[in-house]
């Protein structure tokens, strides 16, 4: 059991959050570029019924943007199954950005690489159930509340709504993966769900506890109540270590070398086997799209604690 509290946490923020200034906004999502990038926050949510610890913001809210991968992989092997889910998309590493459509061209059969690409997160939101987008983004929804414990997270809909309007990329995937029969069904409505997905609001600490019950193996980190099934648990961390930090998967496992996933608003979660859930936000952002505080947080951290897992 590795022991990190809210002294260590305080420490850490402090000597990583002059990287900011290495980095940049998203922007591509206009409601993104209005983030401030002096804003931190990092927590820690330990297994065992004991108190989160924090440092920065830790109140502040922000989108989970590629977050939501994991959480919708879980939903869908939840609700299909492994042979469904993976007769949609694959379970191979990219090493190309996390938009690119390039692969889906070149890869026979055209399937999606991996479920945390873009195309790949695609084809498996439109397998959620639901007899519509609203009733599908409920599901998910529901599995967020779940896992933060808190029955009132929403997405932001103002976020939803920009990223719906300007998501060209997104449209042109699932249109690609449509004509090859990947996608079904409206790809406007699908598109509903995702920028909604991604749009979901958490602060660190509940950001911090999803990744808690994935180091408790799919259990809930206080009361240990089965959450997730536990093999469902463990495909999720297996993606968050080869392709959870997008084309940076490769340096960030020799570097840091733990379960992790970021997302574009600056998040990143990680998993600390047997031990709790960091969560960093962070919003400027480096060329692959990853929190420039939050990498250099988890690399010290990580180094502190000998968190790694190789
Ligand atoms: N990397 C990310 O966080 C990407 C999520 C974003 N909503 C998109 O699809 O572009």
């Amino acid at each position: 059991m590795i022991e990190i509290d809210e002294k260590d946490l305080h420490y850490w923020l402090e000597h990583v959050k002059i990287y900011a200034n290495n980095g940049k906004v998203a922007d591509y999502i206009p409601a993104l570029a209005n983030q401030q990038p002096e804003i931190n926050a990092t927590a820690f949510y330990p297994i065992g019924d004991k108190e989160v610890a924090c440092a920065g913001q830790a109140d502040y809210s922000f989108t989970i943007q590629s977050v939501s991968k994991v959480l919708t992989l879980a939903l869908a092997l939840i609700q299909h199954g492994e042979q469904a889910v993976f007769s949609r998309v694959g379970k191979e590493p990219s090493s190309d950005p996390f938009y690119s459509i390039q692969k889906l061209e070149v890869e026979k059969p055209s399937k999606p690489l991996n479920p945390m690409i873009n195309a790949g997160a695609l084809a498996v939101t439109n397998m959620i159930r639901g007899r519509g987008s609203e009733e599908m983004v409920e599901e998910i929804l529901n599995l967020v509340r779940l896992l933060t414990d808190d029955p009132s997270i929403e997405y932001d809909e103002e976020v939803a709504r920009s990223e719906f309007e300007t998501a060209f990329l997104n449209r042109a995937l699932s249109y690609f993966m449509k004509q090859n029969g990947i996608i079904t069904g409206s790809v406007e409505e699908l598109l509903d769900v995702y920028t909604k997905q991604c749009a979901i609001t958490v602060n660190v600490k509940q950001l911090a506890r999803i990744a808690a019950v994935f180091a408790n193996d799919g259990k809930d980190p206080d009361t240990n109540q089965p959450l997730l099934p536990s093999h469902v648990a463990r495909v999720c961390k297996t993606f968050m270590v080869t392709c959870g930090m997008y084309d940076a998967s490769g340096t960030f496992a020799i570097n840091v070398g733990i379960p992790a996933k970021s997302g574009v608003s600056g998040c990143i979660m990680g998993v600390i086997k047997e031990s709790g859930g960091l969560a960093v936000f962070g919003p400027a952002l480096d060329e692959q799209g990853n929190s420039v505080v939050g990498m250099h947080l988890l690399k010290d951290l990580a180094d502190d604690k000998r968190w790694s897992i190789f």
